[in-house]
C-alpha cells in the first residue's frame, strides 16, 4: 500500500503519472492532506481513498510519501514517530533540503527513509527523478522506490552531497523553462502572433530541441556545441541572436539560477 501525506503541486503530479502508468491503483493509494481539499480531489481522480489522519495513512501504508513542506516535514514526522517504529514502513521524503540525518533523528533510529527529488513532469511521466537512500534501507527498498519512480519518468539513485545541484537542475529548472518559453512567447506577441500560437511554436522548438540533444548525446554523435554551431549560418540570423542573447548574460543567468536554488537549498536544511 502507497500512502501520501500531502497532496499539492508535486504529489499530485507523481500521483497521475504513476496512475497513468497503472502502477498506482484504487487498491494501493491512500491520500490525506492538510486542507481537506486537494487530497479527496487527487483520491477521487485516481480512485484512490482519501483518510482524514496522517496517522491512520501511516499505519496502513508499506511505503509512505511525505509530501508536505520542508518546512513542515519534521513536525509531521514527530506526530507519527511511534507508528513509524512499529510498523517501520518505507519513509519517503520529497522535501528539499532536509537532511536523511534530521529524518531519521526524528523518524526513529530503525525505521527505512529515503529522499526522492521528482520534478513535476512526474504528471506526463517526464520526470527525472533522484533517490537517497538512507542506512536502513535494504536493496529492496531501493529497487522499490526506483521502480516506483520510473512509472513516472527516468530515475538514478546518487549521494546526498549531491542532492542541492540535483534539486536546482532538475527539481527547479522546469520553472525556470517554463518561464524561458513564456518570455519567448511574449517576443512573439510584440511581433504580432498571438500568445496562443507563439507558445505553441516556442514548446514545439524546445522539445525537439531537448529531443535532438538527448539523441546526439546519447549515441556520441555530436555535442550541444556541435548543435548550436549546426544552426547559426555565418552572418545569418541565428549568430545575431545568439550574441545578443549570450550579451545580455544568458549563460551567467543560468549559473546564477543555480547557485541561488543551491544556497536556497542550504538555508532549508538549517531550518
Ligand atoms: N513543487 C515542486 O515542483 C517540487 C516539490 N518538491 C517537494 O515536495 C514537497 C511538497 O511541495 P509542493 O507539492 O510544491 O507543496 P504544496 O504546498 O503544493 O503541497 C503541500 C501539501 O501538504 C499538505 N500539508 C501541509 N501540512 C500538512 C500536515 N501537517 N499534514 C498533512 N498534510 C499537510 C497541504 O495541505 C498540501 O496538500 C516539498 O517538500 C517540496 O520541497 C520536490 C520536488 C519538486
Ligand atoms: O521550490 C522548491 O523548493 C521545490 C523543490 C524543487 C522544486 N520545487
Amino acid at each position: 500500500m502507497f500512502g501520501f501525506i500531502g497532496a499539492g503541486n508535486m504529489v499530485s503530479a507523481l500521483v497521475k503519472g504513476a496512475h497513468a502508468n497503472g502502477f498506482l491503483t484504487g487498491e494501493n493509494c491512500l491520500i490525506t492532506d492538510k486542507s481537506g481539499i486537494s487530497g479527496p480531489a487527487l483520491a477521487k481522480s485516481v480512485a484512490g481513498r482519501y483518510l482524514v489522519s496522517n496517522l491512520e495513512v501511516a499505519k496502513q501504508s508499506d511505503v509512505l510519501v511525505l509530501g508536505v513542506k520542508p518546512q513542515h516535514i519534521l513536525a509531521v514526522l514527530a506526530e507519527l514517530r511511534s507508528v513509524l517504529e512499529t510498523h517501520q514502513p518505507l519513509v519517503i521524503s520529497l522535501a528539499a533540503g532536509v537532511k536523511l540525518e534530521d529524518i531519521q533523528m526524528t523518524a526513529g533510529s530503525d525505521v527505512p527513509v529515503l529522499r526522492m527529488m521528482p520534478n513535476v513532469n512526474a504528471a506526463v511521466q517526464a520526470s527525472m527523478t533522484a533517490i537517497v537512500p538512507g542506512q536502513n534501507c535494504t536493496d529492496e527498498h531501493i529497487e522499490l522506490a526506483l521502480k516506483f519512480a520510473r512509472t513516472f519518468g527516468e530515475a538514478m539513485q546518487i549521494q546526498e552531497s549531491e542532492l542541492p545541484i540535483f534539486t536546482a537542475l532538475a527539481g527547479c529548472s522546469p520553472a525556470w523553462i517554463f518561464d524561458l518559453i513564456d518570455a519567448f512567447a511574449m517576443a512573439g506577441v510584440k511581433y504580432g502572433i498571438s500568445k496562443a500560437n507563439a507558445s505553441r511554436i516556442v514548446t514545439q522548438a524546445f522539445l525537439g530541441s531537448a529531443t535532438l540533444v538527448r539523441e546526439a548525446t546519447e549515441t556520441g554523435t555530436k555535442s550541444t556545441a556541435n548543435l548550436i554551431d549546426q544552426v547559426c549560418s555565418p552572418g545569418g540570423t541565428t549568430i545575431a541572436g545568439l550574441l545578443a542573447m549570450q550579451a545580455a548574460g544568458s549563460r551567467h543567468s543560468a549559473v546564477e539560477a543555480v547557485d541561488a536554488a543551491v544556497m536556497q537549498d542550504m538555508i532549508l536544511g538549517k531550518k
